[in-house]
C-alpha cells in the first residue's frame, strides 16, 4: 500500500553515531547522528598548531555566542507541548488547572530562550566518522574580515582557495599557533552530520586542524561560504533506510485505509520510538463508557430524510462536509436499520486519501497529500488514549516541561472557562494525525463527531479539509484557533504562511 521514499545516496556517506534512541520520554526527535548532550564549555585546543585560548571558531561570518552551547531550553529535537484544542475552544495547553503550573512555568522558560539559540554548538563528544579529503573554502563575496566573538577574539575568515598547497596550510598553522588571543584562521574541513534540534536544523562542522571532539553545529544560513562542502555533504548524506522502513512497517501494518508513504530527504531521523500506531481511541481503565447510547434509527431510505439519529444534513452526496462549523456530526451507528450507503456514514468509513508522512525542514515530521483533495473531505480522526482531566494534568505537567505533550482536550461541549472531563493523549498511541503540524493559515479544521453514542463529554475529533488541496501540500491545522495569545508556552512558528503569527502559543 505504501512505500518508503528516500532520495539521498548511501555511497560514500559519513556514518553517524547512532546515539541514544529516540523515545518520546525526552528524546523524541533527537538527532540520530549523535547525542547533543548538555551544554559544554568549549574544549581548549591542545595541539601546538592550534590557536590557543579557544576552540575552533565558527564558519566565516559567524559570531560565536558568549557561552557556546547547544540550543538552550529544549533538549535538542524534542517535540514540544501540544495540548490541542478544538475550534471554538481555549486553545492549546490552557485552562488545565492544577498540576499545570509547574510544567507551564518550566515550559515558559523553554519558550523564552528558544529564540536565542546559539549559532555554534560545540560538541565535545568525538564521533567516529570518515572525514573526506580536506577542502579549503573560498568565502564568496566576502573579503577576509575579522569577526569578533563574545570574548573579543578576532577570527580571520580565510580567503584561501580550495585545495591549497601544503605550504600554505603549514603557513596557516604557523600563523595561527602561539597566539593566545590573536587572530586565527579557521577553515571548515567537512560537514559531518545534520539534524533537527527542536525545530532548528543544524549542520555539524569539522574544523581543519581540530579534532572531532571540537566540532560545531551551525545553521544552514551560516554555510553560505561553504557551498562546496554543503553540496558534497548533501550528495553523500547518510540515510537510515532501515529505520525508515521500520517506520513504514509500523504505520502500514496498522493502517487499514489510506496508503501511507514515509519519506525523509531532510535529515537522518527515522522511526519514532515508543509509538504505537492505532486506528481507534483507547479508553483508559478509569474512563467510564459513554452513557448516552445511540437510539438506532429505523430508516429505509438510507436516512435521506427525517432520520432520528441526525440533526440535519452534514455531508453532500459525495460525502464532503457541508455542516456549519459548530454543528456536531452525528452519524448513524451499528444498530441502525440503514445500510452502509446511508448519507450520514462518512467518518466511520475512514479516509482513503493518499498521504505521506514526510520530514520537514524545521517542524520534525509532517503530513502531506499525494493527490488532489476536495474541500470538505474527511482526512483523519485524532485518536489516542482517552484519559481523565486529572491524568491529563499530570501528563501535561511532566510533558509540557519536557515539551512533549500531545494532549487534546475533549472540551467542545464544555462551558467556556470550565475544564473538560476528558482528554485525548496521542503521545505514545496515535494515528497519522499525531504528525499534523500547525499553521497560521490552516487547510484542515477539526469538528466533533458521534457514531456509536451521543455522550457529549466523549465526542470524537475529526479533521476535514477547508479548501481544495494540491498534491504535495502539507496538511496543517491551527493549534491556537482562538488566537487570544493566552498560553504559557511559546515556540517559534515555521508554518511559512503569509499571515504567520510567528509564534505558536500553547
Ligand atoms: C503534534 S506534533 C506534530 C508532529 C511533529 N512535527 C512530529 O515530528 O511528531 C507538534 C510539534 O511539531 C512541531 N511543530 C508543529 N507545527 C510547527 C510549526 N508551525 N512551527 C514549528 N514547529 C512546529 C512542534 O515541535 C510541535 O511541538
Amino acid at each position: 500500500m505504501g512505500q518508503v521514499s528516500e532520495t539521498t545516496e548511501e555511497a560514500g556517506r559519513v556514518p553517524p553515531d547512532p546515539g541514544p534512541s529516540r523515545g518520546r520520554g525526552g528524546t523524541r526527535g533527537r538527532p540520530r547522528g549523535r547525542p547533543p548532550g548538555p551544554a559544554h564549555a568549549p574544549v581548549r585546543p591542545s595541539a601546538p598548531v592550534r590557536p590557543r585560548g579557544r576552540p575552533p571558531g565558527p564558519a566565516p561570518g559567524l559570531v560565536r555566542p558568549l557561552t557556546p552551547a547547544r540550543p538552550r531550553g529544549h533538549p535538542p529535537g524534542v517535540v514540544r507541548a501540544l495540548s490541542l484544542s478544538p475550534t471554538a475552544s481555549r486553545g492549546i495547553g490552557r485552562g488545565r488547572g492544577r498540576g499545570r503550573g509547574r510544567g507551564q512555568e518550566a515550559a515558559r522558560g523553554h519558550g523564552s530562550v528558544r529564540g536565542r539559540i546559539a549559532t555554534v554548538i560545540p560538541m565535545p563528544v568525538p564521533v567516529p566518522v570518515t572525514v573526506p579529503e580536506p577542502l579549503m573554502r573560498p568565502p564568496k563575496n566576502q573579503p577576509s574580515q575579522p569577526v569578533l566573538d563574545s570574548r573579543s577574539v578576532p577570527l580571520v575568515v580565510t580567503a584561501q582557495k580550495r585545495n591549497l598547497p601544503k605550504k600554505s596550510r603549514q603557513q596557516i598553522a604557523a600563523e595561527t599557533s602561539g597566539h593566545t588571543d590573536g587572530s586565527g584562521i579557521y577553515v571548515v574541513e567537512a560537514i559531518l552530520n545534520d539534524a533537527d534540534f527542536g525545530g532548528v536544523h543544524l549542520f555539524e562542522l569539522k574544523w581543519e586542524g581540530y579534532s572531532l571532539a571540537e566540532t560545531s553545529w551551525v545553521k544552514k544560513s551560516d554555510l553560505d561560504n561553504c557551498k562546496e562542502h554543503y553540496k558534497t555533504y548533501m550528495k553523500n548524506r547518510p540515510v537510515n533506510t532501515a529505520d525508515l522502513r521500520k517506520f513504514y512497517i509500523l504505520v502500514s501494518e496498522a493502517q487499514s485505509t489510506q496508503p501511507i508513504v514515509i519519506s525523509n530527504t531532510v535529515d537522518t531521523v527515522g522511526c519514532p520510538d515508543n509509538f504505537t500506531y492505532i486506528n481507534e481511541n483507547i479508553y483508559s481503565e478509569n474512563i467510564p463508557r459513554p452513557c448516552t447510547p445511540l437510539c438506532p434509527c429505523t430508516c429505509t431510505d438510507n436516512c435521506k430524510k427525517d432520520c432520528e439519529c441526525v440533526e440535519g444534513q452534514y455531508y453532500d452526496s459525495d460525502g464532503a462536509l457541508i455542516a456549519d462549523r459548530d454543528v456536531p456530526l452525528m452519524e448513524c451507528g451499528p444498530r441502525c436499520a440503514c445500510s452502509e450507503d446511508c448519507v450520514t456514514r462518512v467518518i466511520q468509513k475512514g479516509s482513503n486519501v493518499n498521504l505521506e508522512i514526510f520530514r520537514t525542514q524545521h517542524k520534525g515530521w509532517g503530513v502531506r497529500s499525494r493527490q488532489h483533495i476536495k474541500k470538505g473531505t474527511f482526512i483523519a480522526e485524532y485518536v489516542g488514549e482517552i484519559i481523565t482531566s486529572e491524568d491529563a494534568d499530570r501528563r501535561g505537567c511532566d510533558d509540557t516541561a519536557a515539551g512533549l505533550t500531545y494532549l487534546f482536550d475533549l472540551d467542545m461541549n464544555t462551558p467556556k472557562g470550565a475544564i473538560s472531563e476528558f482528554s485525548i493523549d496521542a503521545k505514545t498511541h496515535g494515528n497519522i494525525s499525531h504528525f499534523f503540524n500547525h499553521s497560521c493559515d490552516p487547510n484542515l479544521e477539526i469538528r466533533q463527531a458521534f457514531v456509536e453514542h451521543r455522550d457529549p463529554r466523549l465526542h470524537r475529533l475529526v479533521f476535514f479539509t477547508t479548501r481544495d488541496i494540491e498534491p504535495k501540500e502539507e496538511l496543517v491545522f491551527d493549534y491556537d484557533p482562538s488566537n487570544d495569545g493566552v498560553g504559557k508556552m511559546t515556540i517559534r512558528c515555521f508554518c511559512g504562511a503569509k499571515k504567520c503569527r510567528k509564534v505558536i502559543v500553547f
